[in-house]
């Protein structure tokens, strides 16, 4: 229970502040197992933990040859993906032509790219190598093109070194194991260890970050068919006003409603899944109570258009005769100021946005999405930065919130930034949460907006 002492610090809360409550306050669903397909823009609830070595198996990283000890090596078969070289320990002076992503056969000392290689009665050269046939006048197919680079044309695509048993990558290194190598060629360029992107247990990504593409590939390489994840927080929306029309112009005592259309796409990118959204009058307040009742089995309730104090805004009123736990009881920032955020006993997550159209999106990114983002177990995390140039008046205690644009490698305030209008907000970039005392060049906080 809340107490008299907790409540009055949640009203007319620091912006940043309010933003960690919202957060803070969020209780995320038990996790889900869903097929990778259906795990895409959610967020993990355990790590992603690789059982096997990554490449599993020894794998050629070019088209060419694996070859053993030293050149001219004599070509004895072929191993291919998913068609493995299935003869003996490839011994010194032998060879093996390969594919790239073929299982390296046993004993191979290096993979001879293709364009480096020069074929003659059924045994390989390096061209620059011992026994190399640079000119290829002597009958020998140069499978090179032509093309050479680097000092003998034997690349190495390994960017690594290594040691130990397979020898060292180092181009210098000629002699490994009391046998000569082809120069350049060095013991085991080309060639993708077994384990050497992750060894098996290796934790590559932590429970908490969010399923994007790359993560849904790499859990299928790691073998994964499903993964446990947080589901997406389920939203009901109330939009309220007894002035808004929902088609035609606008006119004398007639508002379009701007929250209805901004809302599914606003819930969706900001991490929730919106379930319906209904309009209800201003008046009786017993209509807004049956809409909150009525969204009993969602995850949060937001209400636009209540927030204040009039006698036409039920939402404040209605959440007084309930026992609620206040989060967050209005907002230390412009516009934005009366957005609140309680939640109602045993049920869902109450946020009431500013009628006031700019005023409701600036409010969504303070309260909603780090109550989303806390619901689906996402960090909160830091806050992109850039330096403002403009020169924004910014009242005395207070954040504001204005939209702006990059420009080189700051960014610029857009005016059209009032509560009732979204002029600027339609065309930025990110909103700039700017600090009391701000001057121009000094960075800001940035809520980027995907557009
Ligand atoms: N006595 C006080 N009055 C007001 C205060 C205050 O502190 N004391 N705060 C002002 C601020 S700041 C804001 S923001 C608004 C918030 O009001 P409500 O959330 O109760 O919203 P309404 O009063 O219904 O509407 C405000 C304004 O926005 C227009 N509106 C409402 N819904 C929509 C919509 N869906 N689409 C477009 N426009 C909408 C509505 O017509 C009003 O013009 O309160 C101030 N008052
Ligand atoms: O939230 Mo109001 O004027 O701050 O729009």
């Amino acid at each position: 229970m809340v107490t008299t002492a907790d409540q009055d610090t949640r009203r007319d809360v620091a912006w940043a502040t309010a933003r960690r409550f919202a957060h803070a306050a969020a209780e995320p669903a038990p996790a889900v197992r869903v097929a990778l397909g259906q795990a895409a823009g959610l967020t993990l609830a355990e790590d992603l933990v690789v059982a096997t070595p990554l490449p599993a198996f020894d794998t050629s990283a070019m088209d060419g040859y694996a070859v053993a000890g030293a050149g001219p090596w004599s070509i004895t078969g072929s191993a291919r993906p998913g068609r493995p070289w299935t003869g003996e320990r490839l011994t010194a002076g032998n060879a093996v032509e390969i594919s790239t992503g073929a299982v390296v056969p046993p004993g191979t000392w290096a993979v001879l790219p293709v364009e480096s290689a020069t074929v003659c009665d059924g045994r390989v050269t390096c061209p620059d190598g011992p026994g190399g046939t640079r000119d290829g006048r002597n009958g020998c197919r140069d499978e090179s093109g032509g093309a050479r680079d680097g000092r003998n044309g034997c690349r190495d695509e390994s960017g690594g070194a290594r040691d130990g048993q397979v020898g060292r990558r180092d181009e210098s290194a000629a002699v490994s194991d009391g046998r000569v190598a082809v120069p350049g060629l060095a013991r085991g360029k080309h060639i993708r260890y077994t384990g050497e992107d992750a060894p098996a247990g290796t934790r590559l990504a932590p429970a908490g970050t969010a399923v994007g593409p790359a993560l849904l590939g790499l859990a299928a390489t790691c073998g994964y068919d499903e993964l446990l994840v947080h589901p997406t927080p389920v939203v009901r929306a109330i939009v309220t006003g007894d002035e808004l029309a929902r088609h035609g112009l606008p006119g004398p005592g007639r508002v379009r409603d701007a929250l209805g259309p901004l809302l599914p796409s606003l819930i969706a990118e900001l991490g929730g899944r919106l379930d319906g959204l209904v309009h209800v009058p201003d008046q009786p307040v017993a209509a807004l109570a049956e809409a909150v009742e009525a969204a009993a089995g969602a995850d949060v309730v937001v209400v636009t258009g209540s927030t204040s104090v009039g006698v036409t805004d039920g939402l404040r009123r209605l959440l007084a005769e309930r026992d609620v736990r206040w989060i967050v009881d209005s907002v230390a920032c412009r516009p934005g100021h009366p957005a609140l955020l309680a939640r109602l006993p045993g049920g869902p997550y109450v946020i009431g946005l500013p009628g006031n159209p700019f005023a409701a999106l600036a409010a969504a990114h303070t309260l909603l999405g780090p109550l989303l983002a806390g619901l689906s177990g996402r960090a909160l995390g830091d806050l992109p930065q850039a330096p403002l140039t403009s020169q924004v008046p910014v009242p005395a205690g207070r954040t504001r919130i204005v939209p702006v644009v990059w420009d080189g490698p700051g960014v610029r305030a857009l005016g059209g930034d009032r509560p009732a209008f979204l002029n600027g907000a339609a065309l930025a970039d990110a909103l700039a949460a700017v600090p009391y005392g701000h001057e121009p060049g000094r960075p800001v906080p940035l809520l980027l907006l995907r557009g």
